[in-house]
């Protein structure tokens, strides 16, 4: 755990700690942390740095893009610092969701599986392309990541693909790819999703609403991880001071 050292007139800025500092989106945050006269950057901590250190910066907000275990640390140990949670981690298991659950009854936590604005844009999109073409289109979503990434399907494409199934109605079931061993036509009351990965793809997400004699795709393409990371400073001013209680993308940018 590394611990920067506070500047003159900091008080009125915003305090950041950094979660999975070393990683990919912890070394996009520091440089845009740094770069931002609103925030301060009061530590950074990666794997087996002591989570405790968050307990000398009670007020500020802990932006975690790190691993389950992170984030279970993290939801953890924030409630007793009085710090704030924005999380983007991806891929959670049980125990880390409902301590972010519990977390959340005592300091504001922040999650979302995607950051960018564009993406949240995207799941209004796909709500309402659904809603108006009705139950006669197959809904396939395919997503497309770099070769490092661990978890699959990405937490956005699981998230778009929730909205698919509620726009849908009728409890549509979730089918991941297809095997060849299964030898069947599509079910009408399926939603595919299929993962890609390789190379240095930020993220890309098509949704296809395939019908007869027509179809639509819906798709968002990330091009820079400073999307997100620009997308999780804003969650950080905006929740910090606020109440104890769970906000996600919806509460940052409406709809
Ligand atoms: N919501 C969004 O908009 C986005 C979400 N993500 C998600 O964020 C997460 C991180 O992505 P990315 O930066 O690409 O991944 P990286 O693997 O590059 O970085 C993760 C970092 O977290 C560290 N880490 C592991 N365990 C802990 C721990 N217990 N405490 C603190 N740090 C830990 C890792 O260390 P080590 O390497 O030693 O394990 C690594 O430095 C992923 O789940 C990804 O899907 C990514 C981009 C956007
Ligand atoms: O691991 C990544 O890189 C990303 N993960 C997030 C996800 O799983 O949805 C968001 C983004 O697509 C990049």
């Amino acid at each position: 755990m590394m611990s920067e050292d506070t500047r003159d007139g900091a008080a009125s800025r915003t305090r950041v700690a950094i979660v999975g500092s070393a990683g990919k989106m912890g070394q996009a945050l520091i440089r845009l942390v740094k770069e931002d006269a609103e925030l301060e950057l009061v530590a950074v901590l990666d794997q087996g740095d002591p989570m405790s250190a968050l307990g000398a910066y009670p007020g500020a907000v802990a932006i975690d893009f790190s691993t389950p275990a992170g984030t279970l640390a993290l939801a953890e140990t924030a409630p007793g610092a009085g710090v704030a949670i924005v999380s983007g981690t991806t891929g959670l298991d049980d125990a880390a969701v409902r301590a972010l659950e519990a977390a959340s009854r005592i300091v504001p936590v922040f999650t979302a599986s995607n950051m960018s604005v564009g993406v949240h844009v995207l799941g209004v999109l796909i709500e309402r392309a659904i809603a108006m073409l009705g139950p006669d289109f197959d809904l396939e979503l395919i997503e497309a990541h770099h070769r490092r990434k661990v978890d699959a399907p990405s937490g956005t494409a699981l998230t778009l693909a929730a909205i698919a199934q509620s726009a849908r109605g009728g409890d549509p079931r979730l089918v991941h790819g297809r095997h060849p061993d299964v030898r069947a036509a599509r079910g009408r009351d399926e939603v595919g999703i299929h993962a890609v990965r390789g190379g240095d793809v930020i993220g890309d997400h098509t949704l296809l609403l395939l019908g007869d004699g027509e179809r639509l795709e819906l798709t968002h393409r990330a091009t820079n991880r400073d999307l997100f990371a620009r997308g999780a400073l804003r969650a950080a001013r905006w929740v910090a001071g606020r109440g104890a209680g769970r906000y996600g993308m919806r509460d940052l940018v409406g709809e």
